[in-house]
């Protein structure tokens, strides 16, 4: 459990009691489904929310990921505001209500749910990055963010040492939570065309809002045309002028391979931005702002989400 003072931020458990309520009271628009499961067997649920929710139709898909690092706690709170924003908001509020009748809003609350317990184990704060998968080398972890299979591990952005806290993987893919995410995305690609149009992968913290390459500090590539790099900055800048976070590429911050960005907009084009959320500096407390601060923090980027939502189209 949290620590005393913190139990504002949701177990586990709580995560998961919570978003199975949500489709209970908005069964109209919302449902509970899952895109795998966690190296230590914990299920990682993925909610649906649209209208006529049980069918698959012809609206643009954007999807929102959180808490892939154990500590970043304040991700998955970000994906609970989602999905309550726009559960508890549809019919009264018309900005969601557009939103949820227009698209097909896709929310995973936690990449890492078995980092992110053993992150609060003991009542204290662990520290904790990576998932709980063991290394050969008697080591635990790998950096689900350096995992994907886009270019893994081709550029020096990650570790090839076991208890690195940035440990790419034996192989691509060889997280399971990372093979849940990518098989899930894929199996989006319907007649040939990826549904998926735009996604933000949440994390902490440095308030920014990045976007791929992380690979190169080129911004056209192999992958990456001047129109698509310019694409990105505008959509990123807009976002970033919404929640006042800083917008860069993601190599502006280091250079970083198999990341989950670079292999959703490399693989199947999907605008996918990075958000590090609050606050913008500070030591390792950084990981940890008090559960005070838990509704600002997640409703300052309620505009953001629905610039993404309005360029998904
Ligand atoms: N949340 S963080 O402190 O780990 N920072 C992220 C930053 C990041 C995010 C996405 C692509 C490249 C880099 C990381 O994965 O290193
Ligand atoms: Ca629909
Ligand atoms: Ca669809
Ligand atoms: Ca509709
Ligand atoms: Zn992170």
């Amino acid at each position: 459990d949290f620590p005393a003072g913190d139990e504002g931020y949701h177990t586990y458990d709580e995560m998961v009691a919570e978003v199975r309520a949500a489709a209970g009271d908005h069964a109209d628009i919302t449902s509970v489904s899952s895109i795998g499961s966690s190296f230590e067997g914990r299920d990682l649920p993925l909610v649906k929310i649209s209208d006529n929710v049980g069918v698959d139709e012809d609206e643009p898909e954007v999807v929102f990921t959180c808490n892939m690092h154990a500590r970043e706690h304040l991700t998955l709170e970000m994906c609970l505001r989602i999905v309550n924003r726009f559960t508890d908001g549809y019919g009264t509020d018309e900005t969601v209500t557009g939103f949820v009748d227009g698209r097909e809003i896709w929310v995973v609350p936690s990449l890492n749910p078995d980092g992110a317990e053993f992150d609060i184990s003991g009542g204290e704060y662990q520290g904790w990055r990576k998932n709980r998968q063991p290394n050969s080398d008697g080591s635990v972890g790998t950096d689900i963010n350096r995992n994907f299979s886009y270019k893994w591990g081709c550029c020096g952005g990650a570790s090839d040492s076991p208890s690195a806290e940035t440990y790419r993987g034996p192989s691509a893919g060889s997280a399971p939570e990372v093979a849940s995410a990518q098989e899930w995305v894929s199996s989006r690609v319907i007649d040939g065309e990826q549904q998926i149009t735009a996604h933000i992968d949440f994390h902490s913290f440095s308030e920014l809002v990045l976007w791929p390459f992380g690979h190169t500090y080129d911004t056209v590539t192999e992958g990456m045309t001047q129109e698509e790099y310019d694409r990105f900055s505008s959509v990123g800048t807009e976002m970033a002028d919404a929640n006042g976070y800083t917008p860069d590429q993601a190599s502006g911050l280091y250079i970083t391979d198999g990341d989950i960005n670079d292999w959703m907009w490399g693989e199947h084009k999907i605008l996918s931005f990075c958000f590090e959320m609050y606050p913008s500096g500070g030591g390792l407390d950084g990981f940890y702002p008090p559960d005070e601060d838990i509704v600002e923090q997640t409703t300052r980027n309620d505009s953001a989400v629905d610039v993404l939502l309005t360029h998904a189209g």
